[in-house]
């Protein structure tokens, strides 16, 4: 049985398609990395795994209920993007709170320690600090033992060692058997922890494929010619654009080539002789690449980069 289904779900609001026509299934023990920009639709998508919204179109069902039935979300744990935690009530108070929405919680101590937050069990969250806020958050997703946890940007705002923590925290939730998906706008947060990618971009998505399958694709350097001759299949070419204007004034096409090794595939092609002009080597980074990879609109990107 999949956890969560996603299948041919729409979402508009008003004119913004927000999701269109988006399918996912995960699995048990899956944890799962939703990679987008801004306003990809990666939040829309949780509120629907959680039940707070009903799609336009298509079914979503989790733990293989309705998630719109409290009964389905009794094994979810989830942290919005904001949490607004009232500010009066001390730490373990909230603790106490939310578990005591679910049959099975884990016991407050336990779960504060987990998160290093013992010694603040007795502070009001409003003296928290916003890292502790969202470690809190985090933990609180945790406390009803739930068999999957969406996470929506669980680190953001987070400093190096506070975040370390809480993806320490993460895996050890994974590790014991649980279900994750998390959105998050850094591909080191989801290299850090995902096995499973999923890239979502204007609420279509892009790719879904290993962490390792997708960092291959993203870390494509782009090799840009003049060239006559078609070299998209040229040995260590793994894609290959024509770049508009394709035709240089004096002939040949403009081309670029993606390969994961740029210096090798130039070598390549000074010794067979292949006779190209203007070469352009552009080292992506690992943001520039996948900016590249969620943007519809590449060959008239790369006509720009050329100039
Ligand atoms: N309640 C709403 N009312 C109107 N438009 C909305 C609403 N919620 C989301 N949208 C729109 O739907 C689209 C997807 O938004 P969503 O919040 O799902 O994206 P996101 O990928 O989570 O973005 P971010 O990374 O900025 O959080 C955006 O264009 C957004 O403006």
């Amino acid at each position: 049985m999949t956890v969560i289904t996603v299948d041919g779900v729409t979402r508009r609001f008003g004119d913004v398609v927000a999701l269109d026509d988006v399918s996912l299934d995960v699995g048990p023990g899956e944890l799962v990395g939703l990679l987008g920009p801004n306003g990809a639709g990666k939040s829309t998508l949780l509120s629907l795994v959680s039940g707070q919204r009903r799609p336009d179109r298509g079914t979503v069902r989790l733990l293989g209920g309705d998630p719109r039935d409290a009964a389905s979300r009794i094994g979810l744990g989830v942290t919005p993007q904001e949490t607004g935690l009232p500010p009066t009530l001390r730490v373990g108070e909230v603790v106490d709170f939310v578990g005591g929405h679910f049959p099975a919680p884990v016991p407050t101590g336990e779960l504060l320690d987990r998160f290093g937050l013992t010694e603040m069990a007795r502070k009001q969250t409003g003296a928290l600090s916003g890292g502790q806020k969202r470690r809190l958050a985090v933990a609180l997703s945790l406390v009803g033992n739930p068999r999957v946890i969406l996470l929506d940007e669980p680190t953001t705002g987070l400093d190096v060692g506070a975040r370390q923590a809480l993806w320490d925290a993460i895996r050890a939730y994974h590790a014991d058997g649980g279900t994750v998906l998390l959105t998050s706008h850094y591909l080191e947060e989801v290299q850090a922890l995902a096995e499973r990618v999923v890239v979502i971009d204007h609420g279509v998505v892009r790719a879904d494929d290993s962490l390792g399958a997708i960092l291959r694709r993203v870390a494509l350097r782009r090799v840009v010619l003049t060239c006559a001759d078609d070299l998209s299949a040229w040995p260590g070419v793994a894609r290959a654009e024509a770049v508009a204007p394709t035709a240089g004034a004096d002939g040949g096409t403009r081309q670029s080539l993606f390969t994961p090794d740029a210096d090798a595939l130039v070598r390549d092609l000074v010794r067979a002789d292949v006779d190209f002009r203007d070469l352009e080597i552009r080292g992506a980074s690992l943001e520039e690449a996948f900016a590249e990879m969620v943007d519809a609109d590449v060959p008239a990107r790369l006509e720009g980069a050329t100039r």
